[in-house]
């Protein structure tokens, strides 16, 4: 692959809370992004995974993969997830997001949107296996997705990134803890997205 190149000017940080999240378009070229998103689709194992809302059971509205190192087992809602093996390719990204972030991460989840219908809704990444002030480094490839966020006790207190294809975004210091995310549907017709949020599984 080829050096790193980044073009933080052409972002959309400006206004965003620097102590909360890292936005960097562009760390994977075009041709990367579509040759990388590609094969996520065809060769990883997707699942579409049955979450507990309380008393129902729903499809999640998207697909998803866990992959980790040993040991990185991760209970989501009520349900237990076994880490596959790292890929050449996931290697290869996680090497460079460490590098971009400084932290030595040792899981990645894989989100599959097939279109605007495919979603997630609000939520905190704060589970127990993330520990306190969990900082997680996202990867986007694809359609272009509003990425929002909202103060979790101020609903007026929010923000909304364009995550482009090639990007990262840091999520980090109370983000998890005192805000929320989520990846609206979207009724303008989409096209296919992956995402990877590499997080850092604290060892039992
Ligand atoms: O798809 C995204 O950009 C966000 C995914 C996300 O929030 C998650 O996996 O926890
Ligand atoms: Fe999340």
């Amino acid at each position: 692959m080829e050096q790193l190149s980044f073009f933080p000017e052409a972002g959309q940080s400006k206004g965003l809370p620097p102590e909360l999240l890292d936005y960097r378009p562009g760390i994977f070229s075009p041709e990367q992004s579509k040759y990388l998103m590609a094969k996520f689709i065809t060769e990883m194992p997707w699942q579409q995974k049955i979450i507990k809302m309380y008393d129902k059971h729903l499809l999640t509205p998207r697909l998803t993969v866990w992959v980790g190192d040993q040991g990185t087992d991760y209970t989501f809602s009520g349900e237990k997830y076994d880490p596959l093996p790292w890929t050449d390719e996931l290697q290869t990204i996680r090497e460079r997001v460490q590098i971009l972030s400084g932290i030595n991460f040792n899981s990645v989840l894989l989100n599959y949107y097939r279109d605007g219908n495919d979603s997630v809704a609000w939520h905190s990444d704060n589970e127990d296996e993330l520990g306190k002030h969990p900082v997680v480094a996202s990867v986007s490839f694809g359609q272009v997705r509003s990425f929002d966020i909202r103060n979790k006790k101020d609903h007026t207190q929010k923000y909304s990134i364009k995550l482009e294809d090639g990007s990262y975004l840091l999520m980090k210091g109370d983000l998890q803890e005192n805000w929320e995310h989520r990846i609206a549907k979207s009724t303008k017709p989409m096209k296919e997205r992956v995402n990877l949020t590499f997080r850092v599984i604290k060892h039992k």
